[in-house]
């Protein structure tokens, strides 16, 4: 049977302020399995970015529940547990990379594990192999700067998936390159979930990105309004026509 990494239920996250009131999440409930390599895709203001801010402890939710590796995260949004939880539990994939800009790319790499105080040559193992999957090994000593912008979101998911965290949050990942290189570092990151069993929640707009999942939920005024199976690689029609769907009944609202 398949182990359940992440496990979300009955989610809500209200905004108030001075004569507003806005619903961003309400009552979402879904599971991820390990291995799993999940997209939520989601029209503007669905509650994406806040469904990652809340698995990320930048934001706590207004109610509900989170489940990651088995343990529910109860004392999760108040510093320092949430830095500490950061840095045990979730490897991040930014759109902008975000990488260490005077670190060399095997430095960026090994950030996580320093931080863990893994011994050297454990660290150095783990880097070669995954330089070696990511087709980086040519680059190693360069900086971020003396790359391109694959490259360097090759090095971010490098650094994302080296300390093998129960999940990988990866936001508009490839929404600052081109549909090639889009499709580069989406098939480097599909490798690399594959070799390592590595868990994947991707958030985009993008039904191309999308299509790189093994399963897409969509997401609409902060609700899950629907779900969908990916089988092969022509599931791409599927998803856009429920994407439309989706977009035509907001429209209507
Ligand atoms: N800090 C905040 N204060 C008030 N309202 C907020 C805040 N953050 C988000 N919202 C509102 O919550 C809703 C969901 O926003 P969210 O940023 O999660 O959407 P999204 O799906 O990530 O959108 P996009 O794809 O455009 O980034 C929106 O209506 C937004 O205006």
């Amino acid at each position: 049977m398949s182990e359940v990494i992440l496990e979300v239920k009955n989610l809500t996250k209200e905004y108030k302020g001075q004569g507003f009131e806005v619903k961003a999440l309400k009552n979402i409930s879904f599971k991820i399995n390990k291995g799993e390599f999940v997209v939520i895709m989601g029209t503007s203001g669905s509650g994406k970015s806040t469904l990652l801010n809340i698995l990320s402890a930048l934001d706590a939710p207004s109610s509900g529940t989170i489940k990651l590796n088995g343990e529910l995260q109860e004392k999760l949004f108040k510093e320092p547990n949430a830095s500490f939880y950061r840095q045990k539990n979730i490897g991040f994939v930014f759109q902008a990379y975000n990488l260490l800009k005077d670190l060399t790319v095997e430095d960026n790499i090994v950030i996580p594990l320093i931080l863990q105080n893994m011994n050297r040559e454990m660290i150095d193992e783990r880097l070669e192999e995954i330089l070696n999957v990511l087709g980086l090994t040519k680059w190693r000593k360069h900086r971020p700067t003396q790359l391109s912008g694959g490259q360097q979101q090759r090095v971010a998911i490098g650094r994302a998936i080296i300390s093998q965290p129960p999940i990988i949050l990866a936001d508009e990942p490839t929404g600052n390159l081109d549909f090639n290189t889009s499709n580069e570092v989406l098939e480097s990151l599909y490798e690399m979930k594959n070799r390592f069993n590595q868990t994947v929640l991707l958030v985009t707009h993008d039904p191309t990105v999308a299509n790189y999942g093994d399963r897409v939920l969509f997401f609409h005024d902060g609700e899950i309004v629907g779900e969908y199976e990916c089988r092969s690689e022509n599931d791409l029609e599927s998803i856009l026509n429920i994407f439309k769907k989706i977009t035509e009944r907001s429209k209507i609202q």
